[in-house]
């Protein structure tokens, strides 16, 4: 563990330099780590395990969609791929990865086969935390443990097959064998985290969906649009509002901010662009202050998870979901997106 200045703040994180790979396959060493859900996080995690020499099985629906991707992934059905129920009875180690409106109709079945000793892992604090909504109360006789990376399990894997890896949260909810600790930080490594930073069940919900539905994705989506807009209607083409609004920022401008901070990219455009982002930097800040503290409270409230809950679980959702997703591909702005990423290669 290292202690880290973090803008003046100190922070214990672990990174792998203090908790290596080899230490990580010395804690799990007798573990059998059962992936249940192999949607986005589940393929990620559960490769970059494998990879890293852990004892990995996976657990999905027989016959769906992820089931042939896990096989096309190199699960193999009877040794490595098996249904829920089986997989977390051979599991002493349940990775519930399956979508968090998902995991209220499955806890039943891993309920019933997280016998003493075993240990319980998620990636996300909601199952835990909206206890009053997904009923999910583990037996006292488990370890309960999270490991929440911080971005999509897609990049998950890319980073971690380019050598780098994702930054995570962890945290132990429940520790009934006394090593619930460092099993969790071992598993942390294990899949492929970049450093480990500690949280609760409550903060990591908290924040994560604070985070998706704000800068992340909701406000980066909504703000986009209501730019588009404002330069289309105002008589731009739409490849002089597309470039000005999405190209630059993806291909140019926030790489540089991942690079070396928000100064630097500032610093990196002309001293005209600079007066002006400076100038208008607090009035967006301040137009979406309240917004997001509304958004806040109705994380903190529970209704946020309620909604997720009720959307998720109504049947036919995932159509009505493509539904949305497809308004937003077929849009001008999204379209104009798809010719000009074909023209980047021109
Ligand atoms: N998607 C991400 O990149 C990401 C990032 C960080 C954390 N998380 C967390 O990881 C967990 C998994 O998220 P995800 O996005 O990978 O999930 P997902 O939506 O991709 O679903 C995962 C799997 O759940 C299965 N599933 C859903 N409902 C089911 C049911 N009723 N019965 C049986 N199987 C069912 C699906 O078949 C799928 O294989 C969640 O807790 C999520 O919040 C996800
Ligand atoms: C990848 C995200 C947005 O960070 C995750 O929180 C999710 O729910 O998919
Ligand atoms: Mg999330
Ligand atoms: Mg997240």
């Amino acid at each position: 563990m290292a202690t880290i200045n973090f803008g003046g703040v100190d922070e214990t994180v672990i990174t792998r330099d203090e908790f290596p790979l080899a230490q990580a396959r010395e804690v799990l060493k007798d573990e059998v780590i059962a992936v249940i859900g192999y949607g986005v996080q589940g393929p990620g995690q559960a490769l970059n395990l494998r990879d890293n020499g852990f004892n990995v099985i996976v657990g999905q629906r027989k016959d769906s969609a992820s089931w042939e991707k896990a096989k096309s992934d190199g699960w193999v059905e009877g040794e490595t791929l098996f249904t829920i129920e089986e997989a977390a009875e051979r599991g002493t180690i349940i990775a519930n990865l399956l979508s968090d409106a998902g995991q209220i109709a499955v806890w039943p079945t891993l309920k019933e086969r997280l016998t003493a000793g075993k240990t319980l892992y998620f990636s996300h604090g909601f199952g835990i935390t909206f206890k009053e909504h997904t009923s999910i109360v583990p037996p006292a006789d488990v370890d309960v443990v999270l490991v929440a990376p911080k971005g999509s399990g897609t990049s998950l894997r890319r980073l971690f097959l380019a050598g780098g890896g994702l930054n995570s949260s962890f945290a132990v909810y429940q520790d009934a064998t006394g090593k619930a600790y460092e099993k969790a930080i071992a598993l942390g490594i294990g899949v492929g985290s970049g450093y480990l930073f500690e949280t609760d069940f409550r903060k990591e919900v908290f924040s994560d969906l604070t985070g998706e539905r704000g800068v992340l994705m909701g406000a980066l989506a909504g703000i986009i649009e209501a730019q588009y807009q404002v330069l289309r209607q105002r008589g731009h083409s739409p490849s002089e509002a597309f470039n000005e609004t999405v190209e630059e920022l993806t291909q140019s401008l926030v790489p540089l901010v991942g690079e070396n901070g928000m100064d630097w990219m500032f610093a990196n455009c002309s001293v005209t662009a600079q007066r002006g982002a400076l100038d208008w930097k607090g009035k967006f800040r301040e137009a979406t202050l309240p917004v997001l503290n509304e958004l806040y409270d109705s994380v903190a409230s529970g209704k946020e998870a309620e909604r997720t809950i009720q959307r998720g679980s109504t049947p036919g959702y995932r159509k009505e979901l493509e539904a949305e997703l497809a308004e937003i591909r077929e849009s001008e702005l999204w379209k104009t997106g798809a010719t000009v990423r074909q023209l980047r290669s021109k």
